[in-house]
């Protein structure tokens, strides 16, 4: 089927997560697309597909909860706007308690159809080695923290400014069936079951004081080397390796991804674990398992030989092992204006990872903005900005301007990577806030509670306005 529009194409390069979706919002808006994608020619370090929006490490989309929590919120607003890579990911969702998780080929491969049967998107398989060049006059660059290095330094030249790199470390993946379940048992947390889950989608492994804390020095001793060779790293905090994590205090992990709350071992119900080991689903067969939050920069054989310690994973079998990975992005809030072009050349936006957000979700949210954007632009109208008060304004917002350069710490090296967060909505009308009828003590915790969940509805109903479609009905959070 080919349809006929007047428009010349606009160029997207990348086609992961922001992409893919920028493509899609353009074609959608009646504009063509000529999508660029190097793997097939090229590969990358860490996808191992030739699909498009590969998910190159967990297969969660973290919180599905629109009524408390940032990244539920912008789920529900990129819903709200079309967006394809959400539209998928709903459909191969796999079990994972409070969490949107996918089956990670069936996701991608829907991405991929959904991409290349549309009537308006073309996909070249090739290498962008340069900045487009003028006579695209329209396009994106979406090709994200492992941006091919022919294209980053091109982006380096003309913007000036130097493209950080960095290293962040990703999880390992063990076959379930190697996986000792007369130790570990089945259960989320708090039994939490979520959107596609069952309350038991999460296998646990408990440790008592003694394994935990030869565990901890197992970990801080198997590290002695790499913390020589990467000293200096500076790692993004939500994705913290796990023995960088035991050696910033022994309780550290207990207090992080190993706590033990909300867990009973089922095989020993009345001993409470001191810390527990939490795998989740990671394909929709569930024959592979993801260590939540294990994220390492390990060697390969100490992983293996550190991660047999935990009770129920002594015979555990790695499908994938952990490792470390580069992150590419630009100086944004210097170099972008607030529909996300390069100040320097006007046409040319930018879109996902390598704008400085951080994560899949976030990623495809500025994808899609930035595919509204040059859509908007080539059929001669101005961009129309999502407010600031959504999850899709303020991520735009901390990207474009919002984050300030410090006196102590100026020029690109203060702007790091950001995760959509409730620190990047704006406040709260002052008197927002009343304590409910009834309650004699309102503590902090529920005042913090009531302030997201008002954040949240204020978020969902601007978007909603901005977008011209009707709010989500969500049901009320416990
Ligand atoms: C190893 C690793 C692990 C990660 N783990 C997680 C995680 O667990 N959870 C999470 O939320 N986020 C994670 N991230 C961050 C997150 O990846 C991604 O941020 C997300 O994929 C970024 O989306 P993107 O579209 O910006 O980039 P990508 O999805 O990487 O897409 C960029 C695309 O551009 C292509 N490309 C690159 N250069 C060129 C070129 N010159 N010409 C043509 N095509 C090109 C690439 O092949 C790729 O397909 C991880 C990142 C890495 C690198």
């Amino acid at each position: 089927m080919t349809q006929i529009t007047s428009h010349s194409p606009i160029h997207v390069i990348g086609g992961g997560l922001a992409g893919s979706e920028a493509a899609w919002q353009i074609a959608n808006a009646g504009v063509p697309v000529i999508l660029h994608e190097m793997r097939g020619v090229r590969g990358t370090e860490a996808h191992k597909t030739d699909d498009l929006a590969e998910l190159v490490c967990s297969n969660s989309f973290r919180s599905d909860d629109a009524t408390s929590n940032a990244v539920g919120v912008i789920h529900a607003e990129m819903r709200m706007a079309g967006s394809l890579i959400m539209a998928c990911a709903d459909r191969h969702q796999v079990p994972a308690g409070g969490a949107l998780a996918v089956d990670r080929d069936g996701f991608s491969a829907a991405v991929t159809r959904a991409v290349q049967s549309h009537p308006l998107i073309t996909v070249l398989r090739e290498e962008i080695q340069g900045l487009p060049p003028r006579e695209w006059d329209q396009a994106i660059i979406a090709t994200g923290p492992l941006t091919a290095p022919g294209l980053a330094s091109a982006i380096q030249a003309e913007t000036g400014a130097d493209a950080l790199a960095f290293f962040d470390a990703i999880a390992p993946i063990v076959y379930r069936d190697s996986i000792n379940m007369d130790i570990c048992w089945y259960q989320s947390r708090y039994d939490k079951v979520g959107p596609g889950g069952t309350g038991k989608d999460y296998i646990n492994c408990p440790m008592d004081e003694a394994q935990y804390n030869a565990f901890v020095d197992a970990l801080i001793a198997g590290d002695a080397v790499g913390f020589k060779e990467w000293e200096g790293t500076p790692y993004f905090d939500g994705c913290l390796p796990i023995e960088v994590m035991a050696e910033r205090g022994r309780e550290t992990l207990r207090h992080g991804p190993m706590k033990p709350m909300g867990l009973t071992n089922a095989h020993n119900p009345t001993v409470k674990a001191y810390a527990v080991v939490q795998l989740r689903q990671d394909n929709a067969l569930g024959t592979l398992y993801n260590m939540v939050g294990f994220q390492t920069k390990l060697k390969y054989g100490a992983q293996a030989e550190i991660f047999r310690l935990i009770p129920g994973l002594e015979n555990a079998e790695f499908a994938r092992l952990g490792g470390l990975h580069r992150n590419t992005y630009i100086n944004s809030p210097t170099l972008l204006d607030r529909s996300l072009v390069l100040k320097s050349r006007p046409g040319l936006r930018f879109a996902g990872q390598i704008t400085g957000c951080e994560g899949y979700v976030e990623s495809a949210s500025i994808g899609l903005l930035a595919g509204r954007f040059a859509a908007a632009e080539r059929k001669g109208e101005a961009p129309s900005l999502p407010p600031d008060t959504t999850a899709l304004g303020s991520l735009l917002n901390h990207i474009t301007g919002g984050h300030i350069v410090s006196d102590e710490e100026p020029g690109k090296r203060s702007f790091q990577p950001m995760n959509i967060n409730f620190g990047l909505f704006p406040e709260l009308e002052p008197g927002s806030i009343v304590k409910p009828e009834g309650v004699k003590r309102f503590r902090g915790k529920d005042k913090t509670i009531m302030k997201r969940q008002l954040i949240a509805k204020r978020a969902l109903a601007d978007c909603a306005s901005w977008l011209g479609v009707p709010a989500p009905v969500l049901a009320e959070s416990a």
